[in-house]
């Protein structure tokens, strides 16, 4: 009974190794398949030819001793020395052909990998540290999927060195060739136990080398450097990263020893074989039972048989660990969607009537806080709607919601009356343009940094510059060393570009604000603005004109705006106080200022800061404030 589940339990275990290894073969195959073919011709040219220059020796030999006329010895000989040459030239040929066919695999496995990931339309996954672990793996693994063909291709070869030389030591000693093939069985066992030991450390060391890698890149990034010096966090820093480091050592060294004496018991066992056979043959010799040429045929023979049995046993540990590691690459690409997807989702038509979230609770993950704990909320279109609250009050989990990054717990997101998961995400996001509060400084030119908004118009002069223009960054980017060709990172710096001054420009907080509401911009014409704290960074001139802008750009549009100056919202259609997870208030300024609640007690707190006035009210509950 139990043997029979254990049996069904090892089919099981079995099952991804074998997809895995389907996996590999695939991307190497279709990578480059003249060069697996090339690699196939090798491992058997390479498995013949030990045989063959043992068969050679032994004739040689036996030739010398027994009157062979010269010109066979001498063909036998270059026969011999022919093969020496083949054998020389095809380890370098193999190896040459392996690292073109793991180029092209690699090239293929990479681009299928992002194009995975590129499929998770939601944020989940990427906050899920263990799909990070997986995606880290996946991505190591798939650098050089060729490994699994050479393997084997190692172990065919293995093989037909293994039969040549079997079958000559069986003619020789029945009972050695039984020894030496038995002395294998424990090597074999002992290399796959420790290669999934091998395979289950790389995978629990992950989390410490990711934390380690982000500690390394903490102390490298120019962001942090600021801080990092001002605090002196540096060496506290860099204690927690070697701390990771030698987490992650300590665990290589428990399984490097374990291997060293699992190997190191395994080659005495071998060599002792070999000894014994040794001495056996010397005897045999003695008694005349075996001729010179018999006797090198013996020697060659056990040290082809183990040396075949020893690199078959490695090649298939090899691909062991490497198929443990490939299976991540294959889960990566295979991986259900992390948003439930229709089968047929439907296109999604312009927005008409407006957006609605009904009876909406959201919480990041089960066990986590409510953020938000039923908002109802009706965002018409072509109006413009703001939306405050103090820090952490869920604003933008609301708008990350309205472009169904996550969708809710319970409740709906209501596109004109459509539940945003009967509709298509890409096309849905088609109809979207946002600001968000983390935007992305990115390491492009100031053209491409506008221009990634809209890529298909991103080589198009003409709307970038028309965003940067309503984004009022238009004058700072001409006034660029190279225009709006101007790279705007010093990460991508050649040796050349450092010696002119004109490149690597680094651009202002205010700046960098203003550059990724022009990519918002550029985005024109979509059905939903999301502006999240499109203001922050910028100076009050800068703000009033970016707000005045934004005025302008909104006027007809349906917009979010997303801010804690509650100047730059008054004249927002409707005004949404966000607390404790509900719209606590609604209206227009007026109204909410009428209505004398939370809303405007901030707002006269916030105006008071600029005048001065010291009669401001209590606020009732900690909100952010402004000045
Ligand atoms: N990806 C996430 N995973 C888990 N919790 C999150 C995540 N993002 C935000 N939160 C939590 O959700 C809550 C709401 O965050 P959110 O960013 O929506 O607030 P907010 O109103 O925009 O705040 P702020 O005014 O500070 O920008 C916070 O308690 C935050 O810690």
């Amino acid at each position: 009974m139990s043997s029979g589940r254990d049996h069904h339990t090892a089919r099981a275990a079995r099952r991804p190794l074998l997809a895995a290894a389907a996996t590999a073969t695939g991307l190497a195959w279709k990578g480059a398949r003249g060069g697996v073919l090339m690699l196939g011709v090798a491992a058997v040219l390479g498995g013949v030819a030990p045989v063959l220059v043992a068969w050679l020796t032994r004739a040689v030999l036996d030739g010398i001793g027994g009157g062979t006329p010269v010109s066979e010895l001498v063909a036998l000989g270059a026969g011999l020395a022919l093969t020496g040459v083949l054998s020389a030239l095809l380890p370098q040929l193999e190896q040459y052909l392996r690292a073109e066919v793991d180029r092209s695999a690699s090239r293929l496995g990479v681009e299928r990998l992002h194009a995975a990931v590129d499929r998770f339309i939601g944020l989940g996954r990427f906050e899920d540290p263990h799909f990070l672990d997986r995606l880290r793996l996946a991505g190591d693994s798939v650098r050089s999927p060729a490994e699994i063909v050479a393997a084997a291709l190692a172990v065919a070869r293995g093989l037909l060195v293994l039969a040549g030389f079997l079958v000559s030591l069986l003619m020789l000693s029945p009972v050695m060739a039984l020894v030496v093939v038995a002395a294998a069985g424990p090597t074999l066992l002992a290399e796959l136990a420790l290669s999934r030991r091998r395979a289950g450390m790389t995978l629990d060391i992950t989390p410490a080398e990711r934390r380690e890698l982000f500690y390394n890149n903490l102390l490298t990034s120019p962001a942090a450097a600021k801080e990092i010096r001002l605090f002196g966090a540096g060496g506290f820093l860099r204690a927690r990263m070697m701390a990771e480091r030698r987490t992650a050592d300590r665990a290589r060294r428990a399984t490097d020893r374990r291997e060293l004496v699992a190997q190191g018991g395994l080659a005495v066992l071998a060599a002792v074989v070999a000894g014994g056979g040794l001495v056996w043959a010397i005897r045999s010799a003695h008694a005349h039972a075996l001729s010179v040429g018999d006797v090198s045929l013996f020697i060659l023979a056990v040290a082809g048989v183990q040396g075949a049995l020893g690199s078959v046993i490695s090649a298939l540990a090899g691909a062991h660990h490497r198929l443990l590691l490939i299976a991540h690459y294959r889960a990566m690409i295979t991986a259900e969607p992390d948003l439930p997807a229709l089968a047929v989702s439907r296109p999604v038509p312009p927005l008409r009537r407006g957006i609605e979230l009904r009876d909406v609770w959201f919480r990041y993950a089960d066990g986590h806080p409510w953020i938000l704990k039923g908002v109802n909320l009706t965002i018409p279109a072509g109006t413009a709607t703001a939306l405050v609250g103090r820090n952490g009050a869920g604003k933008s989990t609301l708008v990350k919601l309205l472009c169904r990054f996550y969708d809710p717990t319970r409740g709906a997101v209501l596109w004109d009356g459509v539940d945003l998961r009967e509709l298509d995400p890409r096309l849905l996001r088609e109809r979207i343009t946002a600001v968000f509060q983390d935007f992305v400084e990115y390491d492009l030119s100031a053209s491409e940094n506008i221009g990634i908004g809209d890529v298909a118009r991103i080589d198009d002069p003409g709307p970038i510059r028309l965003a940067a223009r309503r984004a009022g960054v238009h004058a700072d980017l001409v006034a660029l060393p190279y225009g709006y060709d101007t790279l705007l990172s010093r990460m991508f710096m050649t040796e050349s570009d450092r010696a002119d001054p004109r490149t690597g420009v680094v651009l202002s907080g205010g700046q960098w604000q203003r550059l990724a509401l022009a990519r918002a911009f550029v985005r024109d014409a979509r059905d939903l603005m999301i502006l999240d704290e499109p203001s922050a960074g910028l100076d009050a001139a800068a703000e009033y004109e970016v707000h005045a802008g934004l005025r302008r750009h909104r006027e007809g549009r349906t917009s979010v705006l997303i801010s804690h100056r509650l100047g730059a919202v008054r004249d927002a259609d409707s005004i949404v106080v966000l607390d404790g997870g509900v719209v606590a208030e609604q209206g227009s300024h007026a109204d909410l200022l009428a209505a004398d609640g939370t809303y405007a007690t901030l707002f006269r707190l916030q105006a008071a800061g600029y005048t001065g006035d010291d009669d401001a009210p209590e606020p009732g509950r900690r909100m952010d404030v402004v000045p």
